[in-house]
């Protein structure tokens, strides 16, 4: 599903590059979930965003589903991730001007996979029926951050990766997300990524890969 290999990222200038990734390698087969830790700073949100192809590695490949990302054209590439990756940020991302049904229905819309029986399940599961109406600053932060899950796991995505995505949750909503993500990727095959600080969340997946100095240990 995913194939990381020797991906390699610095920022900043020339004479002052820091490097963040020094040769990364690793695989998430469909079916499989992982959980990625690692220090504030070790370079987590930057590997994540160059699995989903949101960045550009330096150097090295990033298959998916057996096509390397770093090979595609922009459109090409954006067109891969719309129907195949979910990305679900720290930040929610939510569209301010369309209600939070709206907000939902559009990823799945975008990526020709609109299945409403499927959208409404989630809804329910998240706990979201009552704020379909309403618009994304009406609101809380976990609130927020459920709809965004939501709106990532509408298209049934085949590799979602996520960062901190039960961050700002309760215990006990942070429970439901991960079932929800834990049931979709058994159900249609998917992979899952996750970026966590947290035991309990790394417990949960098949296996941890902690990032430290630039490598996977
Ligand atoms: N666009 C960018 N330009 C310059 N430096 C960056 C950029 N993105 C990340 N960095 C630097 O790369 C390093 C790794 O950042 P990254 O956000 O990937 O770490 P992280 O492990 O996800 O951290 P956290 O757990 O705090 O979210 C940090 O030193 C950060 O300052």
């Amino acid at each position: 599903m995913l194939k990381i290999t020797s991906v390699k990222k610095s920022y900043g200038d020339s004479d002052a590059r820091v490097p963040v990734l020094r040769g990364v390698s690793f695989d998430l087969a469909k079916s499989q979930t992982l959980a990625l830790t690692g220090e504030s700073g070790s370079g987590k949100s930057t590997l994540l965003h160059i699995a989903s192809g949101l960045e550009a590695p330096d150097s090295g490949s990033v298959d998916v589903l057996g096509r390397d990302l770093t090979r595609m054209d922009d459109s090409a590439r954006a067109a891969f991730r719309r129907t195949e990756i979910a990305l679900v940020f720290q930040q929610f991302n939510l569209i301010p001007s369309l209600t939070v049904a709206a907000n939902i229905s559009f990823q799945a819309a975008l990526s020709g996979r609109v299945d409403q029986a499927h959208i409404d399940t989630l809804v329910q599961a998240l706990g979201l029926s009552e704020q379909m109406a309403k618009y994304p600053e009406a609101l809380s932060g976990g609130q927020q951050q459920r709809v965004a899950i939501a709106r990532a796991l509408a298209a049934k995505p085949k590799l979602m990766l996520a960062d901190e995505p039960t961050g700002n949750l309760d215990e006990q909503t942070a429970d439901a997300v991960l079932d929800q993500m834990l049931d979709l990727v058994a159900q249609s095959d998917a992979a899952l990524m996750v970026v966590t600080h947290s035991p309990k969340v790394a417990a949960r997946m098949d296996r941890t890969l902690h990032l430290a100095g630039g490598h996977i240990l």
